[in-house]
């Protein structure tokens, strides 16, 4: 030990051991031959394939490794161009996903991680969540992340945008669970790939899935998609998501809320539900009742196929309402006892009220009676109406309460552009600003651009709903009108009702004594016990 005197202080160094040279260099070499070997275990895969790579070139020399490569590329260009999404799920997602790992994610998440606020002191050691996998598809990274003991996913979730700043894109989303359900299985081998997928998407609590944003698939404008025939009323084409597969809408039993600022399309949701229902409106599978509060500017292109629709008196609107809320009853009283969700029929066709611009009808209307009328059947139809196949799709621009009080009767909700972020949660509900619906910071191209909650997970997904344009209105109008007697629906309201069951008389007992407490009954009765009190 050696003792040096710096002014006041007295600062001690501990001798340095000195190792002879003959004893550094050997240990050395062991220290990263035995790094090499655990490095190789680790990554077996790129091992096996740079020994193999290396054996081509042994035996072949430069052309063998040539043809490998062309001929490993022509098998790729195949597999891609005959199934893609096999190709990407593979071959090229695991690769673009190693190779972004390594050389994107990895470069920087000590620093990413840190300035996000993610990092951990613990016994004087940084902790850092570690970086499990990188999976890609065409658009977007998913990170498989093992948290710090004692951090939980609203941890990562607080700092979703800062996460997505710090790897250099504008959108990201950080699940709790798998962000992709385990697929449909079918075939010989499904048995086995069913035993895969239970441990590829098993519980781990411990994991939580960053999605960053890549390609931003959302950039463009969404075409119309194909009407189907006969459309599944649980799975109706109406956007695509980040990931370009399409959201399908389960409209089956429940109502619907859009909420936006205006222009921000909240007529692109709504043309594109009805293009989606086209084949049944046609079928008369589905009969749509349309309110337009601004005067038809935004449906009365469409008009053929409505089998009903108001949009210049209030009166009239609240009259389509009320006769909605007489259609509701009407099968309560014939459905009760028989079946607890109605099936859409063509002899009892789902009814979709479908009502731009809410608040002109909740709170912006100034005849007083007429309000109260309206929201009398609304709050009826919103409570009543999803199981008994009469449904609300309503769109509105200011979701308070003071201007939509059923707000909660709807269970399903997607955001559109928003002005503030306090709108974010009540469109949504609760802490879905907080899981990454960014609805109030939507820039200025995203038209159509909305967060919707998907079924199962709590974390809502950003879509692009398909922009329907006058031209294909006006097509979709003249293909797909509803059938003449389409608003007839009401005459249907006159049918009897099931009878009464008889039911046999249940065996009365005839009442032992007074349903009060004795000490009560002696309180307001001190007579009572005189003459007729206990027996000796
Ligand atoms: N899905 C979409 N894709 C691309 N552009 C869109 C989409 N939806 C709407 N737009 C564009 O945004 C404009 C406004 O759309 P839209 O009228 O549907 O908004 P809105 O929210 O219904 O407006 P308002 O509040 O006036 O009712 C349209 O003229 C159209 O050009």
């Amino acid at each position: 030990m050696v003792l040096t005197s710096a002014g006041d202080l007295m600062v001690i160094r501990p001798k340095r051991l000195e190792l002879p040279l003959w004893l550094v260099i050997p240990g050395l070499l062991l220290r990263w031959g035995w790094r090499a070997v655990w490095w190789c275990l680790r990554h077996p895969v790129a091992t096996a394939s740079t020994v193999f790579l290396l054996a081509v070139y042994v035996d072949h020399g430069w052309q063998g490794l040539v043809s490998l490569l062309v001929g490993v590329a022509g098998v790729s260009a195949v597999w891609r161009w005959r199934h893609e999404s096999s190709w990407w799920t593979w071959l090229a997602g695991p690769l673009l996903g190693w190779f972004r790992r390594v050389f994107v994610y990895r470069r920087i998440w000590r620093e990413a991680m840190t300035l996000c606020r993610l990092a951990a002191k613990y016994d004087h050691q940084t902790v850092l969540p570690r970086l499990l996998s990188v999976r890609s598809d065409p658009a977007l990274d998913v990170l498989t992340i093992r948290m710090v003991r004692g951090q939980t996913p609203e941890d990562f979730q607080r700092v979703t945008a800062n996460l997505a700043y710090a790897f250099g894109r504008r959108h990201a989303r950080v699940y709790s669970e798998h962000p992709d359900d385990p697929p449909t299985r079918v075939g010989r081998w499904a048995w086995l790939l069913r035993l895969v997928d239970r441990v590829r998407f098993r519980d781990r609590p411990s994991v939580v899935y960053l999605v960053l944003v890549r390609t931003d698939a959302l950039r463009t404008t969404v075409p119309p998609f194909e009407v189907p025939a006969v459309p599944d009323f649980t799975a109706l084409p109406l956007a695509r998501r980040e990931d370009l597969t399409t959201w399908r809408l389960h409209l089956l039993a429940t109502h619907v809320l859009v909420g936006g600022a205006t222009r921000r399309g909240k007529g692109s949701v709504l043309w594109s539900l009805v293009r989606a229902l086209g084949g049944g409106v046609a079928s008369g599978l589905v009969r749509l009742w349309v309110i337009d509060p601004k005067g038809g500017m935004e449906f009365a292109m469409g008009r053929p196929m409505f089998a009903r629709f108001a949009c210049k008196s209030f009166e009239a609107m609240a009259d389509l309402l009320d006769e909605a809320v007489a259609v509701m009853r009407e099968r309560q009283a014939r459905l009760a006892g028989a079946v607890r969700v109605h099936t859409p029929s063509v002899a009892d066709p789902l009814v979709v009220v479908v009502i731009d611009e809410m608040a002109a009808l909740t709170a912006y209307l100034q005849d007083a009676e007429l309000r109260k009328r309206i929201a009398g059947s609304l709050g009826l139809l919103l409570s009543q109406g999803a199981g008994v196949g009469v449904l609300v799709v309503a769109a509105l621009q200011d979701p308070r309460k003071e201007v939509l009080p059923f707000r909660d009767l709807f269970p399903t909700r997607i955001a559109l552009g928003l002005t503030e972020a306090s709108q974010v949660d009540m469109v949504l509900g609760d802490g879905a600003r907080n899981r990454g619906a960014l609805a109030d910071q939507m820039p200025r191209w995203a038209k159509g651009v909305g967060y919707v909650i998907l079924d199962g997970t709590p974390e809502p997904a950003r879509v692009r709903f398909s922009y329907i344009s006058d031209d294909e209105i006006r097509a979709m109008a003249a293909t797909y009108p509803a059938p003449v007697d389409a608003a007839d629906i009401l005459a249907q309201v006159g049918r009897e009702t099931a009878d009464e069951p008889a039911r046999p008389a249940l065996p009365r007992q005839r009442s032992s004594g007074p349903l009060l407490p004795d000490a009560l009954l002696n309180l307001l009765d001190p007579d009572r016990n005189r003459d007729g009190g206990e027996q000796a």
